[in-house]
This record gives C-alpha cells, structure tokens and sequence, in this order.
C-alpha cells in the first residue's frame, strides 16, 4: 500500500517550507546511494556535480536548456518523485556535494520555474535561507523531501555553506561527508510571477527593463561574492 504523504510546514521563518522526514527508508536510502556510487557517470571535476533528468537545467538562463532533448527518469528515480502535484517534474537535478561542497545563495529562477521540491541523501547539511540580515540555519537530514513555496520559495534565497564542518545550535562541529540531493523543478504552467521582488525575481527584473545578460551577471556575481565570504566561515 502506497504510504500517506505527509507534509507539514515548518513552524519557522521563512514560512513555506513544507516537509516530510523518512520521504524513503534506510534500506531504500542505501541501495540509492550504490546506485549513484558504481552506476551512474558523473562529471570529472572537484566539487559540486549535478546530473540531469526531464528537460536539462541551463546554467546561463537558469531555466531548461532547449538544446537538450528530454531524458526519460531512470527506474530508481521513478519512486522518488513527488506524487503532492498534478504531474510529473519537468526537470529534475542529481547533485552530489563531497565533503566541504556547497551552493552559493540563491533563488530557484520565477520565470520558468514554479513548483520546487528537494530530497536529500546520505550526510546532512545545513542549509542557510536569507533576507536581508535574518539568517536561518534549517538541517536537511538525509532522507527528509523538502518543499519551497510561498517566503521560502520566493523571496529567502537559499544556500549551503562550502565548508567541512557544520556548527550545529549548541555549538559543536558536524563533520560533513558525503550527500546527494535530488532537485524537482515543475516549469510554470501559463502566466508570470507576480511576486514583483526585483532583487529576488527574474521577472520582474525583466519588466523593469534588467536585460537577461546582466541579470544572470548581477546573479553570479552577487553568488561570488557571497560565496567568497562565506569561505571564511
Ligand atoms: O542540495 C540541495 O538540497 C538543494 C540544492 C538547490 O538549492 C538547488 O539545486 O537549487
Ligand atoms: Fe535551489
């Protein structure tokens, strides 16, 4: 019998964040982690790698690379997709992060993404949200499936330290180790965002005349340098 979803908000700054612990077992959580260890091909490079399922995201529009053909989800992905929304995901997006990874703030695009879930696999790892000064620390232990929506989704960015250790509430020093995340993107179906957020939204940067090129410029740029200061941590 297939479990009860269950997703409950939590009752934290930024509102939105809806969540469910155990999304899949230990046992199913550790055949997933052979999975990505001996079968799957990942990109040779140091830090973050992603590999991508659906439509494939595009880092310079961060939306879907229209390039790519669609890639039909692999059989171990199947049981993992979120069963909460009409459809399917469009995009789905694979990252392991090894020890002292991380991902530099940010805000999933508005524009062509609506809907935004995460699973996370193998070793927690705080995740920061930020707006303006407030930071909120929130740990995504392995095998809890996350929902961004509302605050959480559109106006907090979100982000994960590049550093070896997490300094947890009573102060002591989690060690990081390996993780993997799953990311469920759905395209918006029809209309814009209207959340009008022109630090935080790509649309209406373009209705304020921000053109494309120098919108994912500010973004990278304002991810550097976020980034950098958040080496010395
Ligand atoms: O690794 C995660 O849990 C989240 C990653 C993320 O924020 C993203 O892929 O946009
Ligand atoms: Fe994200």
């Amino acid at each position: 019998m297939e479990k009860r979803r269950e997703f409950k908000e939590l009752p934290i700054q930024p509102r939105g964040i809806y969540w469910e612990d155990d999304f899949v077992d230990a046992e199913h959580e550790q055949r997933l982690i052979s999975i990505f260890r001996d079968e799957l091909k990942w990109p040779d490079r140091p830090g973050r790698t992603s590999l991508h399922y659906g439509y494939t995201f595009d880092y310079k529009t961060f939306g879907i690379d229209p390039e790519i053909p669609y890639k039909e989800f692999p059989d171990w992905l199947q049981p993992l997709i979120p069963t909460t929304e009409v459809r399917p995901p469009d995009q789905v997006c694979l990252q392991f992060y090894p020890p002292g990874a991380g991902i530099p703030p940010h805000v999933d695009a508005h524009g062509p993404y609506d809907q935004l879930y995460a699973l996370s696999l193998g070793a927690p790892a705080i995740m920061q949200f930020r707006r303006g000064d407030v930071r909120i620390d929130v740990d995504l232990t392995p095998r809890s499936m996350m929902q961004m929506t509302g605050d959480s989704r559109l106006h907090w960015t979100h982000g994960i330290k590049k550093r070896k250790n997490d300094t947890m509430v009573d102060g002591t020093l989690r060690p990081r180790d390996h993780r993997w995340s799953i990311t469920y993107r759905w395209l918006r179906d029809g209309g814009e965002c209207e959340c009008g957020n022109v630090e935080h939204c790509d649309t209406a940067q373009r209705r304020r005349g921000v053109e494309k090129e120098k919108r994912s410029v500010m973004e990278l740029a304002a991810k550097t340098s976020a980034d950098d200061a958040s080496q010395s941590n």
